[in-house]
């Protein structure tokens, strides 16, 4: 049975991915695997969302999302989650602090591809989310250069901890981020979406 909340011990440090999942991947799958392992991550929470709030075209139903992300992504260490529409929650910003403070003392890191980071400066309350909440960011094909020249890298590039000292995310106070350069895979639910392998509705 699928808990509405997952289990979380004090002290651990739980990544948050966030994302349409429309539909899960292997991108998700590789980025969150190497989440854990490069910034320190105890369990990795994907959190299936209602929706994009900058995107204008509504996702598959969340229910057909959702059982195909548990398809693709089996490890005891990652939960697949639709918390959002238990925490009544749609900006990130929101879903942190819900979180917070239904898990005290749990870490909570928040996890995104590079695209998101070169975009993050227009999300709601983004400073926000840097002054409280540790954010991992893993590279994507084509957005290194956009993510690392993007607003929020340059004006919190006092917080970024370099090379090594990734793996200390989990464990550090925000401000505080990471881009790791990792192995990178183009796919994409847009790519799959187009190849028409993946029907909306
Ligand atoms: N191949 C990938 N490499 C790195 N990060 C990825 C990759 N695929 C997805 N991500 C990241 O995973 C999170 C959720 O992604 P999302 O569910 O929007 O998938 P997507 O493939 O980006 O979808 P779409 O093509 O519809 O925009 C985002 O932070 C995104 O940057
Ligand atoms: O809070 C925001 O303003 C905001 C704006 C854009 C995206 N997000 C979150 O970023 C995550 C990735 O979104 P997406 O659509 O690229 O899969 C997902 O959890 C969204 O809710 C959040």
């Amino acid at each position: 049975m699928t808990r509405k909340f997952p289990y979380a011990r004090q002290g651990q440090v739980v990544g948050l991915l966030g994302g349409s999942f429309d539909p899960a991947h292997a991108g998700h799958v590789h980025i969150t695997k190497e989440a854990l392992k490069r910034f320190g991550l105890d369990r990795v929470w994907w959190l299936v969302s209602v929706g994009n709030p900058l995107k204008e075209h509504g996702p598959a139903p969340l229910e057909r999302r959702l059982q195909a992300a548990r398809q693709v992504m089996c490890d005891p260490r990652v939960e697949v989650t639709d918390i959002e529409t238990h925490l009544g929650t749609r900006y990130t910003a929101q879903t942190l602090d819900a979180l917070r403070l239904r898990y005290p003392g749990v870490r909570f890191v928040w996890l995104m591809g590079a695209d998101n980071l070169a975009q993050f400066h227009h999300w709601q309350d983004w400073q926000g989310i840097l002054a409280t909440t540790p954010v991992g960011v893993l590279a994507r094909p084509g957005d290194r250069i956009s993510a690392r020249t993007s607003p929020a890298a340059k004006i919190y590039d006092f917080a970024r901890l370099k090379g090594r000292q990734s793996q200390l995310l989990g464990r550090s106070d925000a401000p505080a981020w990471s881009f790791v350069n990792i192995p990178m895979l183009s796919v994409s639910s847009s790519e799959i979406r187009k190849r028409g392998e993946w029907q909306r509705d």
